[in-house]
This record gives structure tokens, C-alpha cells and sequence, in this order.
């Protein structure tokens, strides 16, 4: 029996700007002091620079908070280091206070006014204007500056996050130059995965600034970046008393006039490991699955009452719709039926667009374990939340009552109770048709083995992208199942280590 893994510490956890600032303030009550925080910070990014690039002229451009603060320790360690730093603050050295103040003070070299002839020369730039404080719009000098270093070819090494990128979101506000590297503390913050803020990040590192672990107990992150760390240790292996039925059955709807989709998730539910995988198809296509599919059974079936009987085997403990079902009355009559039996069921692709007229009857309907994988059009056909996708996933499991996988490049995966994961492994060739069937296959096949729908559809999307890494270039759906085994026996061979 699987139980529900607990990872509120993991160093997958997420925090959001605000939560980064409680984690801060509880640190210093912990007795770790906000310098000695800066000190670790801004020493961290120098570190950073000087393992990315030789020595070279570089401008650190300061803001007036903490992140300026940070600029200031970055600009003296590289300066005693020999390298030949310019600093530019925004605002002036009296308007600093606190630690920020106290660094600066400690920057006896001239000012280099705060205008774009500040980059002149700069081999690379430390951008340390705003950090977790961004409260509005870059405009007037700010703006002119960030713009300025999205003009130049000059590497950035961005503080925390380029500035103007909202940590939460990942939105930019006003304006945000892509750093070549972000250098961010204690942990990532959404929006350095969350689109678009992942593109303007470039390669990111965490840095551990002495904050304890301990910090994370008040704050309770639910947040996490997709990762085995969050569920490797409750990953179904095979076991050597596992036989077909304890690994669980799927059942998946074949379409009638598209019969590909429905082959690939029942075949993909299969190489996941559930024990027995059906595929339920319509009669008249029966022929067409019964010579297509070997490992998998092909179970014929008419109408909503033949869908049923099917269904009332209750060694099918899964049940997968969606992909190539047709969009109509028809898939709504089977996936109400589907629902009707409270096992765990994932809805894709034409099993939510059938219920773009009224998906409170689906939202009512869902009464077990449910998984969705919309795509963003599906979803706006569902859903009509406002915000980020973090918000709007959370706000559709909420209203839904089911896990909604969000998909994309940064795939979101939400639960009702609001906690959710990024996904952030997913190689660009991964937008290919037919790789969403496989991500319910996959997930359907996890479920059949006993994980909840929640980290189903975590461990199924974390597989999904790392069999696309794996099999790189010129990818097609099809090949996600093939490389499958080499990615489940790397993580086992990661567990065994
Ligand atoms: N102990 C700690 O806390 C540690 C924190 N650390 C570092 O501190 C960073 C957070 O520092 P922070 O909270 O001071 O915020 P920060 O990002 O510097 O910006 C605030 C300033 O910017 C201003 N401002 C905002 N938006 C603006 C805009 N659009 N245009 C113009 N101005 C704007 C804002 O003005 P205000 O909104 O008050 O008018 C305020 O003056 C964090 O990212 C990390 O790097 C590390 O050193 C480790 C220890
Ligand atoms: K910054």
C-alpha cells in the first residue's frame, strides 16, 4: 500500500516572494542575521560569476533594497578578486538603509551614474536592481537601464531574479533583461520555471545562505518543482509477490474514428507497469485494435449499455477517456458512466471538450479519484479563471474537485486542497501529437499500481519529459514508450544507489 508522501521540506519546495521574506525573517530569528545572509548571497553569486567567466570589466547594477545590497557584496568580492568593477546605483547611497546601507558604505570606490553608458565596456553585467521586492512596473531609469541590457550582447548574471520577473508568476512587469545565469537563495521561486519567466532566467543556481531548514515548518510550502525527490520513494516497483491483478487494470475508451490515440495511452498505461491493460473498442472498429494491439486486450463493446458492462468488471481499477473519443453526447453519456463507479479515472483530450457546454455536469459528476490533462485550450473550455497558470490549475482542481494537470512546457499539476508541482524537465521536442495520449497512459498505468492521482500525474509527467530528453531530436509519440524502460531503470538504479 502506497501512502501519501509528505515532502513540505524537499528541496523541490517553492516559495513565493513573500513566503521567501517570511523565510528570511524567521532565519533571523533563528539568531542567523539578515548580513550575514547578504554577506552569504551576494559572495554566493561572485562564486557564481567567477566559475562562469574569466575575469572582465563588469557593471553591477544595484536597486535600492536588499538586492542592491546583494549588488554591493557581489561588486567588492570580484573587486578584491582583481577584477575591475563598476557599480550604478538607482537612487542615491542616503536612500539605502538597513544592510542594504551597511554594504554599500563599504563600497569606497565612486558611483558610475545611473545611465546605460554604465554598461560601456562591461564584459558582464550583475543585475541586482529588484529581487523579491519588485512591488511595480519597471519604468523611468530602471527601465531604461534593463532595456539597455537587453540591447547589449554582454552576458548577465541576474540577482535572485532578473529584475522585473516576478518570482510568484513569472510575469514580467514593465520590463526584464534574460540573465545567462540566476543565481536565487535557499530556494527556487516559482517564477523561475513558471513561463515566462524560465526563458528569462537562463541557467539557475541555488545558493544556501546559512537560512535552516527549520524556517520551512511555519511557512508549509505547497509548492514543489516536479522531481523524483517528491515521489521515488512511493514508485511502484515490481515486487516479486506482484502478480497481473495486485499491479492493477486499466480500461481505455477507444475511439471509432480515430483509433491511434486510444492504441498509444493503452500501450503507454502498459510499459508504466499496470498489470492488465483493456481497450475497450466500439464494434465496428473492433478488427481494426484486435489486429493493431497484442499485449494489450481488446474487448468489443456497442453503446453506453456495452460501455457499462465493461465498466462493471471491478478488477478494472482505472479507467482512461479521451484521446480520439470524438467530442459529443456520446462521450459525455461514457464518461459519466465511467464516473459513476468512483474509481480512479483520468479524462483527456475530447472527454473534457465534450463538456464545454456544461462542465458543472462534469464537475459534479467527479466524486473519486480523478486526474485531468488539459491542454490550455481544453482547459479555457472548462475553466474561466483569471491569473497565472499556478492560479488558474488551482482554481480548476478546486472547482473540479479533481487533480488538473495543466500542460505545457511548464506543466502544472494541482490539487483540490491547493497544493501543486511544476513540471520543468520537458524537452521542446516533447510538443509533438499524440505525446499528451501517452502522458495518460502513463499516468493511468501509475494509478493501476496504487499511487495516488496526485503524484500519478507527477511521476507521470516528470517520465513523460525525461523519456523525450532520453531520446532527443526527432522525436515522435510513438518513442516514448520505447525509451520508457531506460528512464525506469535509471531512477531505480538512482533509488539503489
Ligand atoms: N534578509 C533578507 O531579507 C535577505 C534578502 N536578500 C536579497 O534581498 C532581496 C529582497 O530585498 P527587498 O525586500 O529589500 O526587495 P528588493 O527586491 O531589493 O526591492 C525593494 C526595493 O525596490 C523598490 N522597488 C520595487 N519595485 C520597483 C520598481 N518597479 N521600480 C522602482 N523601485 C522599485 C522598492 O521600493 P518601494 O516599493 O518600497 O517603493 C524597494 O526600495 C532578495 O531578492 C535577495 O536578493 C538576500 O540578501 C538574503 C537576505
Ligand atoms: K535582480
Amino acid at each position: 500500500m502506497i501512502t501519501e508522501l509528505k515532502f513540505e521540506h524537499s528541496e523541490l519546495s517553492l516559495l513565493t516572494p513573500t513566503q521567501m521574506g517570511d523565510a528570511d525573517r524567521a532565519a533571523e530569528a533563528a539568531g542567523v542575521s539578515g548580513a550575514a545572509m547578504m554577506e552569504a548571497a551576494g559572495g554566493a553569486v561572485a562564486v557564481a560569476v567567477g566559475e562562469r567567466w574569466q575575469m572582465r570589466p563588469v557593471t553591477v547594477l544595484c536597486g535600492p533594497g536588499n538586492n542592491g545590497g546583494d549588488g554591493f557584496v557581489v561588486a567588492r568580492h570580484l573587486s578584491a578578486a582583481g577584477w575591475p568593477v563598476k557599480v550604478a546605483l538607482l537612487g542615491s547611497r542616503e536612500k539605502l538603509s538597513g544592510d542594504a546601507a551597511r554594504v554599500a558604505s563599504m563600497w569606497k570606490d565612486e558611483l558610475a551614474p545611473f545611465t546605460p553608458d554604465s554598461l560601456d565596456g562591461a564584459g558582464v553585467i550583475v543585475d541586482a536592481l529588484f529581487g523579491a521586492g519588485l512591488s511595480r512596473a519597471l519604468d523611468g531609469q530602471a527601465a531604461i537601464l534593463v532595456e539597455a541590457m537587453k540591447s547589449r550582447r554582454v552576458p548577465i548574471c541576474a540577482v535572485d531574479v532578473p529584475s522585473g520577473l516576478d518570482g510568484a508568476s513569472g510575469r514580467v512587469r514593465g520590463a526584464a533583461a534574460p540573465a545567462d545565469l540566476t543565481v536565487t537563495f535557499f530556494r527556487k521561486k516559482p517564477g523561475h520555471l513558471l513561463y515566462p519567466g524560465r526563458a528569462l532566467c537562463g541557467d539557475i543556481l541555488v545558493a544556501d545562505i546559512g537560512t535552516p531548514v527549520s524556517v520551512l515548518d511555519a511557512i508549509g510550502p505547497n509548492t514543489w518543482e516536479n522531481g523524483p525527490g517528491l515521489w521515488l520513494g512511493g514508485y511502484p516497483w515490481p515486487e516479486p509477490e506482484s502478480y497481473k491483478y495486485k499491479r492493477g487494470e486499466v480500461l481505455v475508451l477507444g475511439g471509432e474514428a480515430i483509433t491511434g490515440a486510444s492504441r498509444m495511452t493503452a500501450l503507454a498505461a502498459s510499459r508504466a507497469g499496470a498489470g492488465m491493460v483493456t481497450l475497450a473498442a466500439p464494434k465496428a472498429v473492433w478488427s481494426i485494435y484486435a489486429t493493431a494491439l497484442t499485449n494489450v486486450m481488446v474487448d468489443s463493446f456497442e453503446g453506453v449499455s456495452g460501455w457499462q458492462a465493461l465498466l462493471a468488471d471491478k478488477r478494472r481499477t482505472v479507467i482512461a477517456i479521451g484521446p480520439g473519443a470524438g467530442v459529443g453526447t456520446l462521450t459525455r453519456r461514457y464518461v459519466a458512466a465511467a464516473l459513476a463507479m468512483k474509481r480512479a479515472t483520468v479524462l483527456d483530450a475530447d472527454a473534457l471538450t465534450s463538456f464545454a457546454e456544461a462542465p458543472e455536469d462534469l464537475f459534479r459528476a467527479i466524486d473519486g479519484p480523478c486526474v485531468m490533462t488539459p491542454h490550455d485550450g481544453e482547459f479555457m473550455r472548462l475553466f474561466h479563471f483569471e491569473g497565472d497558470k499556478l492560479e488558474r490549475a488551482r482554481a480548476a482542481a478546486r472547482q473540479s474537485g479533481a487533480i488538473v494537470l495543466l500542460k505545457g512546457s511548464d506543466t502544472v499539476i494541482a490539487a483540490p486542497d491547493g497544493r501543486a508541482i511544476i513540471n520543468s524537465n520537458a524537452p521542446p521536442q516533447l510538443a509533438t501529437g499524440g505525446s499528451g495520449d501517452v502522458l495518460t497512459g502513463f499516468i493511468s498505468g501509475l494509478l493501476a499500481q496504487g499511487m495516488t492521482g496526485f503524484e500519478a500525474a507527477a511521476a507521470g509527467a516528470w517520465i513523460h519529459g525525461a523519456a523525450a530528453a532520453e531520446f532527443g531530436l526527432g522525436l515522435v509519440a510513438e518513442d516514448l514508450q520505447g525509451v520508457l524502460p531506460r528512464v525506469l531503470q535509471k531512477l531505480r538504479a538512482q533509488l539503489d544507489a
